[in-house]
C-alpha cells in the first residue's frame, strides 16, 4: 500500500504564556493527541467551534508554529524534524489559503505579478514563459488573462480568492491548507469557489486539508471529516459515514446546530449549549462531559477510551457513548434474549439518571 500524502500522528501543542519576573507561567493545551491521515486527491475536512484548535493543526501541519509532540509524515518522509533550508523546499509542496485574500495580497501589486513572483522564486518556469503561465492559472481559476494587470481592490471577495487558489496553485503544490478560506464570502459565492476547489482536485490530484467552522461546507466539500472539540479528535472517517451514521454526541450537536441538506426542510436547528472549556484548564475527565447528553459521572473524572487510530477507518472516541447508543437500539425482544445486555442498559441508564440528580 502507498503511503498517505499525510499523515499525522499524535501531534500536541501546548502553549506557554506569563512567567517573567512577577507573572505565572500558564499552559494552553491547544492541540491534544491528534491523528488523522489525508490520502492523495482527499479533502480531509477539519471541523469545530472556535477556538478548538483548527487554525493550530493547520499552521503545525506546514510547520509554521512548531509542536511540542508527534509527528508529520508527508509521502512517507517525517517531515517534523527538517530543518528550515529544508522545509522551504518542502513547503513548496504544501500551501495555505487563507479567510481574508486581501490581507495577503499586496494592495501596490497587480495579480499577475502576485501569482508570477512564486514561479520565478523557485525557478519553475523558464523567463519568457512566466506570463504564459500566469494567464494558464488565471483560466484555471476562471479568470482571464486581461485580469493580469488589475490591482487586487479592482476584484470582489470571490474573485481575491480565485487569485489566491491560483497563487497558492502556482508552485504546483500537492497540498493546500484552506483556513475559513470560503468563510467570510455570501453563500453563493461560497457554492462557487467550493466548486471550484473540487473541480482542481479532480484535475489535477491535489489534497486539501479544509478548515472550517461550518459543518454545511464541510459537508459539501470533504471526502473525509475530523471533528475536533477542544483540541482533541473525537470522531474521523469518510464523510458519507460521518454524516450519515454520526457516532460521537458533538458530531450530532454540530449537525442539529447547522443548516438540513435537504431543500426545503424546515427542521429547527438547535444551537449548541453551554461553553467548551478553556485551554488553560484541563482537568481529568472528558472534556465534553459538560455539556454531553450521554455523560456519566465517571466522564467527569476520566477519559473515555479513545478506539485506536487506524487509516481510512470511521472511529468514534468515545466508547462509552458508543455502548450507550448501541444497546439502547436493541429491541426489547432482543434484550429479553440477551440477559447481560440488558442488565448493562439498566447499569447505563441507572448511572445516567444519577449523574443527572447530582
Ligand atoms: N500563540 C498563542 N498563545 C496562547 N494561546 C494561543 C496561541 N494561539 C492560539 N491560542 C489559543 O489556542 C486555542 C485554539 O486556537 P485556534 O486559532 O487554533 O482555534 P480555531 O479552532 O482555529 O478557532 P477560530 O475558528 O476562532 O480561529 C484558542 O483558545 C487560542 O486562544
Amino acid at each position: 500500500m502507498t503511503a498517505p500524502l499525510l499523515e499525522v500522528r499524535n501531534l500536541t501543542k501546548t502553549y506557554r504564556t506569563g512567567g517573567g519576573l512577577f507573572g505565572r507561567e500558564r499552559a494552553a493545551h491547544v492541540v491534544d493527541d491528534v491523528s488523522f491521515v489525508i490520502e492523495k486527491g482527499a479533502t480531509f475536512g477539519l471541523v469545530g467551534e472556535s477556538g478548538s484548535g483548527k487554525t493550530t493543526i493547520g499552521r503545525l501541519v506546514l510547520r509554521l508554529v512548531e509542536a511540542n509532540g508527534g509527528s508529520l509524515l508527508l509521502d512517507g518522509e517525517e517531515i517534523g524534524e527538517k530543518s528550515d533550508a529544508e522545509m522551504r523546499r518542502l513547503r513548496q509542496r504544501m500551501q495555505i489559503i487563507f479567510q481574508d485574500p486581501f490581507a495577503s495580497l499586496d494592495p501596490r501589486v497587480k495579480v499577475g505579478e502576485a501569482i508570477a513572483a512564486p514561479i520565478r522564486l523557485h525557478r519553475l518556469r523558464p523567463r519568457r514563459d512566466v506570463r504564459d503561465r500566469v494567464v494558464e492559472l488565471l483560466e484555471l481559476v476562471g479568470l482571464g488573462a486581461h485580469q493580469a494587470d488589475r490591482f487586487p481592490h479592482e476584484f470582489s471577495g470571490g474573485q481575491r480568492q480565485r487569485i489566491a487558489i491560483a497563487r497558492a496553485l502556482a508552485v504546483e503544490p500537492e497540498l493546500i491548507v484552506c483556513d475559513e478560506a470560503v468563510s467570510a464570502l455570501d453563500l453563493s459565492i461560497q457554492a462557487q469557489v467550493i466548486n471550484l476547489l473540487a473541480d482542481l482536485r479532480d484535475r489535477l490530484g491535489v489534497s486539501y486539508l479544509f478548515i472550517s467552522h461550518d459543518m454545511a461546507v464541510i459537508r459539501h466539500v470533504a471526502t473525509h471529516v475530523g471533528v475536533l472539540y477542544a483540541g482533541r479528535l473525537v470522531e474521523t472517517g469518510e464523510a458519507k459515514e460521518v454524516f450519515g451514521n454520526p457516532r460521537h454526541p458533538y458530531t450530532r450537536m454540530l449537525l442539529a446546530a447547522s443548516p438540513s441538506p435537504v431543500p426545503g426542510d424546515a427542521r429547527q436547528r438547535q444551537a449548541i449549549a453551554g461553553e467548551p472549556p478553556s485551554p488553560y484548564e484541563r482537568a481529568p475527565g472528558c472534556r465534553f462531559a459538560s455539556r454531553c447528553p450521554s455523560a456519566i459521572d465517571a466522564c467527569r473524572s476520566e477519559q473515555p477510551p479513545l478506539s485506536t487510530f487506524s487509516r481510512g477507518s470511521h472511529q468514534a472516541a468515545c466508547i462509552r457513548a458508543e455502548e450507550f447508543d448501541r444497546l439502547t437500539l436493541l429491541s426489547d425482544e432482543e434484550a429479553r434474549m440477551s440477559p447481560a445486555y440488558r442488565l448493562r442498559i439498566d447499569l447505563l441508564r441507572r448511572a445516567r439518571a444519577e449523574s443527572r440528580a447530582t
